[in-house]
């Protein structure tokens, strides 16, 4: 089919492969993750999201098609009801928490892209949060079967779910188009931001099993 997402995604296999090797993915499918693993994991999720959040609106201010504004900025939107609802529920209040190295990182890495970034590599770099978690989270449904009783439930059905599917396919249809007019310097940066994120998704939850903190506190 070619194109630049299919590109994209066969250039992150090993990445993604990896991913489902997580001790932390790994139990969050069979149910036998611990849950002060998975509670640190929400909380940084939501100081995560937050970030997330100000990069899609971002993205919404640099797009200049209509429906590209509207897909993005709906999806920061999205991205802070259908977030925080999921995070009250299980955790909570995350008042008083830091971000993690890794999330300060991520985040501080779409910040920078929505800095000194175009239009182009911001959309690559957002995109990898939605493909990997509709990714993971079709796989996760599979393996787990029945989520009826399942602890973690909530959560992997949040992410198999076929509205959040729909909005993976837009995310990677409109970067498409923008590789598609983009010139070959700007697609080489598209791959990187597109690549770079993916390797942070991994990195999100081996640091969440690693509950990692700052090495002299926060
Ligand atoms: C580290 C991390 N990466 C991706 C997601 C998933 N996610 C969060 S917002 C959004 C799109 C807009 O709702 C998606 C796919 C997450 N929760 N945490």
């Amino acid at each position: 089919m070619g194109g630049f997402c299919n590109e994209v995604w066969d250039a992150t296999a090993e990445t993604r492969a990896a991913i489902d090797e997580l001790p932390f993915v790994k139990g969050l499918a069979d149910g036998s993750l611990e849950r002060d693993r998975f509670d640190y994991y929400m909380v940084q999720d939501a100081l995560y999201l937050h970030g997330y959040a100000r990069a899609l609106a971002t993205t919404a201010a640099r797009a200049d098609r209509s429906e590209e504004i509207a897909f993005y900025a709906k999806s920061a939107h999205e991205c802070i009801v259908v977030e925080s609802a999921l995070h009250e529920g299980n955790v909570g209040s995350v008042e008083g928490a830091k971000p993690s190295p890794t999330g300060t990182a991520y985040v501080s890495y779409l910040m920078s892209l929505a800095q000194t970034g175009g239009y182009g590599e911001l959309a690559a770099g957002v995109l990898p949060c939605f493909w990997v978690y509709m990714d993971v989270g079709s796989r996760l449904m599979e393996k787990a079967g029945d989520l009826a009783g399942h602890p973690y439930g909530d959560w992997i059905s949040t992410y198999a779910d076929e509205a959040f599917a729909e909005s993976t396919r837009k995310a990677r249809e409109i970067t498409d188009a923008i590789a598609e007019r983009s010139d070959e310097p700007t697609v080489e940066r598209m791959r990187e931001a597109f690549v770079k994120a993916t390797t942070y998704e991994w990195k999100f939850w081996d640091a969440a099993w690693k509950k990692e903190a700052w090495p002299f506190g926060d």
